[in-house]
């Protein structure tokens, strides 16, 4: 590969079935050691191959889903190239990949030649809404747009929505976790258009936002919306979200959305329509976010299809016991629409001892509730049961954790 011509430091490096050239991060640390890949002249960012191998299975597992031969992809915000030609290479997808920036463009080029794909992915230089539109205008139609930019997707939503075919995938990350967690509220406001608020279910109010604020700006253009799959990992939201053309399945999304509760007197989270509620449980004064996406943040049946997806595809993954390990206990907690609750919080409101959060889980369940933990947090679970029995069930467990130590 022609590396010789880049004015930076490089390193060859394999992902997936891609092998590319990246800024050598060793040129890019900070003072502490840590690779800054914002400082490197092409951003590639090694910890996002999870992210990279999610969006592979997705794509593999949606073109079963919607039997099309071949999928069409756009990649706005493509950076080294890196994740345009593991779909080209992974999912056999058509790409069509963009950057605003000179030295990501001609990087991007010399990985795809590299990699032999020149066939099956184009790089251009353009900005991400500026291109999308151009392909809708050329008639493109494409089946998966994937919006994976620095900060906040919302400033590309519109667009993408607006170029997306009749049914496909906008996949979007987010990685202003800050504001969407509730630390910015001003910002939050500003780039979602939604009340602000700051509950202690804070990672699932970050991903039922954006889900929420996708659905609502595609309802504007007459596109439904279903949650295939939304997820928190390290230090970032992705939602993928299947949009379909039509009214009335716009309008039916749309039903799905609400505010979310938080009492931080009691512990209670839910949701409600009236976005001024008090506490349904003790009347307390109560955070309320939204409006957000209150429905189930995957769909079983393509659950499914991404597991088997998964079991044919592990050899060719970055990280496949990661992937293994979300895919389970995704299909776990999201038959559980309420947030989940935070127990350290919950016991430090009741001022007691934290039990281990699968004893929390095995009582309710013995109860006859649905609970799970949560991939949102380790001291985190989730159920259906009411806030009533929770508080009861976590007394109880007190109690007789107080009876076992007097009888020892
Ligand atoms: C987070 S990086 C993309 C990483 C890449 N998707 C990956 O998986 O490795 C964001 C990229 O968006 C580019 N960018 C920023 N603003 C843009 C715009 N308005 N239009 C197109 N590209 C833009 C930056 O140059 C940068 O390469």
């Amino acid at each position: 590969m022609a590396s010789g011509k880049l004015p930076y430091p490089t390193r060859r490096i394999k992902e997936g079935k891609a092998e590319i050239i990246v800024p050598d991060p060793d040129a890019y640390r900070r003072k502490d050691g840590v690779y800054e890949p914002a400082w490197a002249p092409v951003f590639y960012n090694p910890k996002m191959r999870f992210n990279r191998d999610i969006a592979i299975l997705v794509a593999n597992a949606y073109r079963e889903m919607i039997g099309q031969e071949r999928l069409v992809v756009a990649e706005p915000l493509t950076g080294s190239g890196v994740r345009a030609i593991r779909y080209a290479l992974e999912a056999d997808a058509q790409v069509y990949a963009a950057d605003i920036d000179p030295d990501a463009v001609y990087l991007a080029r010399l990985n795809v030649e590299a990699n032999g794909v020149q066939e099956r992915v184009t790089v251009e230089r353009a900005d991400a809404n500026e291109y999308l539109a151009k392909l809708r205008r050329e008639g493109v139609r494409l089946s998966i747009i994937d919006i994976d930019p620095f900060g906040s997707p919302a400033p590309f939503l519109d667009t993408a929505i607006q170029s997306i075919s009749v049914r496909g995938i906008i996949a979007a990350t987010a990685t202003d976790t800050a504001p969407l967690s509730g630390t910015h509220p001003r910002a939050l406001r500003r780039r979602y258009d939604v009340q602000p608020a700051r509950t202690a279910w804070e990672k699932e109010q970050a991903v039922r936002l954006l889900a929420g604020y996708i659905i609502r700006r595609a309802a504007s253009h007459e596109y439904g919306v279903r949650i295939l799959l939304a997820y928190y990992a390290d230090y970032y939201v992705r939602v993928y979200a299947e949009l379909w053309r039509g009214a009335s399945r716009a309008d039916d999304s749309l039903s799905k959305l609400g505010y979310g509760v938080y009492c931080p007197y009691c512990g209670y989270t839910g949701y409600t329509d009236n976005p001024r509620t008090r506490c349904p449980y003790c009347g307390g004064t109560v955070q309320i976010v939204g409006p957000l996406y209150t429905g189930p943040l995957c769909n079983q049946e393509f659950m499914e299809m991404l597991r088997s997806t998964l079991d044919k595809r592990v050899g060719s993954l970055a990280e496949p016991k990661r992937a293994v390990k979300l895919f389970e206990q995704l299909s776990l907690e999201c038959t559980i629409t309420k947030p989940y609750y935070r127990l350290d919080k919950l016991c430090s409101i009741l001022h007691m001892n934290m039990p281990k959060p699968d004893s929390m889980v095995e009582a309710l369940r013995r109860k006859g509730y649905k609970a799970a933990r949560t991939h949102f947090d380790p001291r985190g679970f989730r159920t259906n049961a009411p806030h009533t029995e929770v508080l009861n069930t976590l007394i109880e467990m007190q109690a007789r954790i107080a009876r076992e130590d007097d009888d020892n």
